[in-house]
């Protein structure tokens, strides 16, 4: 574990209310439960359980987006999430997150992704760089990775870019919408877009529109592809050739095939590519 902390690496597939401290949730859990909200024996049971289905990881982020959304807690995770990746040297990480609406507490898509980059500003522990310039990979991930984070006297540095996610529970407006605030902020680090959510609710058909329009003004597109089995939606998400897909766990043999061929790459979610048989090697595709 040591030596696994230790080694530099790049993250790009982090979900930031995915990848929100234990501690934090159950200290916003406890508060809302002093307030009537919830019931804190309940959540803290639901926060703690290991080994969760497909749908229990759903459910949890619903239960996790009534503690977190709010600004200044999107705020405080997002500068934790950074601090903590940081923490276990990783040099390079693509954040995504979907920006969320709430009109009950005046929040809007852009006063979400607002509150998010309050919260790059806000890290402390280590140096950051979210800034719109290209990563130069050639003197970065090795100099950084190797004498900035992972000799111990230097300050550790970690370069962050952001994608903004299209929840698949979204109307094609609403995923226009996230693709136009992603364009509005490339200047503040953000490379891509991003299609996730519960892989049996919604239809691809319906998020082509916005994602069309992101590949024509040059944004790089990420799609959480066979996450269950799907055939009518891995197809036309290969043909789409997007910069890379995430998971690809219920593919066929055709579809194989046609990734191959595409040379798209594959992010393997470690802790949800449950089905994954054998990595012989890893190709690094980082989109800042
Ligand atoms: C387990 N595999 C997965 N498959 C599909 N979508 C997932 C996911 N894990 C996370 N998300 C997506 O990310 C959101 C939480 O982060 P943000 O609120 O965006 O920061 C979830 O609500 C879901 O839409």
């Amino acid at each position: 574990m040591k030596w696994w902390v230790s080694m530099p690496k790049i993250e790009l597939h982090a979900h930031l209310n995915g990848s929100i401290r234990d501690s934090t949730l159950l200290e916003l859990a406890r508060v809302l439960g002093e307030k009537g909200v919830i019931v804190f024996s309940d959540v803290e049971h639901v926060i703690m359980k290991n080994d969760r289905s497909l749908g229990e990881v759903f459910k949890l982020f619903d239960l996790i987006h009534i503690l977190t959304t709010d600004h200044k807690t999107v705020t405080r995770i997002t500068k934790e999430v950074v601090e903590d990746f940081a923490s276990e040297n990783v040099a390079y990480l693509e954040l995504r997150t979907t920006p969320k609406k709430n009109d009950s507490i005046g929040m809007s898509k852009h006063s979400y992704m607002e509150a998010v980059v309050e919260g790059l500003r806000a890290v402390s522990a280590v140096d950051i760089d979210f800034g719109p310039h290209k990563f130069n990979t050639q003197d970065s991930l090795n100099s950084i990775a190797m004498n900035d984070a992972c000799d111990g006297t230097k300050r550790k540095k970690i370069y962050v870019r952001l994608l903004l996610s299209i929840d698949r529970r979204e109307t094609t407006e609403a995923a226009i919408e996230t693709v136009k605030l992603a364009l509005e902020m490339r200047d503040l680090g953000v490379v891509g877009i991003d299609l996730s959510g519960n892989p049996v609710v919604g239809e691809w058909k319906t998020f082509l529109p916005a994602l069309k329009f992101a590949q024509k003004q040059g944004l790089y597109i990420t799609l959480h592809c066979g996450e269950v089995p799907n055939c009518q939606e891995v197809q036309p998400m290969l043909d789409f050739l997007p910069q890379r897909i995430g998971h690809a766990i219920f593919f066929e043999e055709e579809e194989w095939r046609q990734l191959k061929t595409s040379k798209i790459p594959v992010e393997i979610c470690l802790t949800s590519n449950i089905k994954t048989e054998s990595i012989s090697s890893i190709d690094i595709h980082h989109f800042g």
